[in-house]
């Protein structure tokens, strides 16, 4: 299932966030999306989603999604969003049991997900035994649960340290490269973004514009460190983001 998103401009109380947005994202592609504080990244995520809905324009799910698809579109938050009380597999199996799951067919889609997220051993934990990586992990394993057409990922690896964020980050690589998924991946780190995006939309300061979406054309897992092209999309995202970073980061600071 590809997805559209066709001219989408949303207001809150007057306040204009987004403008005219369109973007296509492809089946099995990840759209990375970059921009400065405060322009509309998780608004526009969640319009997606469908959490709200865009005053103009229309979110577009074109074609059917996978099979055995239970949510079309599912999230990944900055923060895990795991219940406490419940079992790494506790927590993935709420969301089947929101869909009538239960049972070996229930076990079968958890032991999946955890195998694909190296997560088979800790399956009996509770979140406050892991690390914020694995915490994270779970969380991945859980969007996968559904088996949903896209995932959308909030800032996925913002609230963890640096050599965490690597592990993730070859973790996202490698699940994609199994199996490829189709995500909106919303970042601040632009490094992250040419790692991972086929595409990278960047938006202006608020109210969120398309300034650029740039493609990359070598397969997320194949790109390599010191790759003269990743170096050079990543120094002009830097450039057209400098000035509006910097005059949102003013604007902050005068609030
Ligand atoms: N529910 C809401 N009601 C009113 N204003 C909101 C709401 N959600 C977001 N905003 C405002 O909309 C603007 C865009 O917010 P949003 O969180 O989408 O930006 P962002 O680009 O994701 O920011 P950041 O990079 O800092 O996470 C901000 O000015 C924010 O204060």
């Amino acid at each position: 299932m590809d997805l559209t998103l066709a001219n989408i401009t949303h207001h809150y109380s007057g306040l204009p966030v987004l403008q005219d947005i369109s973007l296509h994202i492809p089946a099995g592609q990840i759209l990375c999306i970059v921009g400065p504080s405060g322009c509309g990244k998780s608004t526009l995520l969640r319009l997606i989603g469908g959490l709200e809905r865009p005053d103009e324009g229309d979110v577009l799910q074109l074609g059917a999604p996978p099979p055995d698809c239970l949510n079309p579109l599912t999230y990944v938050f900055q923060d895990f969003a795991l219940l406490p009380w419940r079992t790494v597999r506790g927590n993935i199996s709420l969301v089947l049991e929101d869909h009538g799951l239960k049972g070996a067919e229930a076990e079968r889609i958890i032991s999946d997900v955890l195998a694909r997220t190296n997560l088979s051993d800790f399956g009996k934990a509770l979140p406050r035994q892991l690390s914020g990586g694995m915490k994270q992990r779970v969380a991945i394993a859980r969007a996968l649960a559904v088996n949903p057409a896209a995932m959308l990922l909030d800032e996925p690896l913002s609230a963890l340290d640096a050599q965490t964020r690597e592990l993730l980050m070859e973790d996202l690589l490698a699940l994609w490269a199994r199996q490829p998924f189709t995500g909106i991946y919303v970042t601040h780190n632009l490094s992250e973004a040419v790692r991972l995006g086929h595409s990278i939309a960047v938006l202006s300061r608020r109210p969120g514009r398309i300034r650029e979406v740039i493609t990359i054309d070598t397969p997320p897992p194949d790109r390599r460190a010191g790759d003269a092209r990743l170096d050079e999309v990543q120094a002009h995202l830097w450039s057209l983001m400098r000035d509006e970073a910097k005059a949102a980061d003013q604007e902050l600071l005068n609030v």
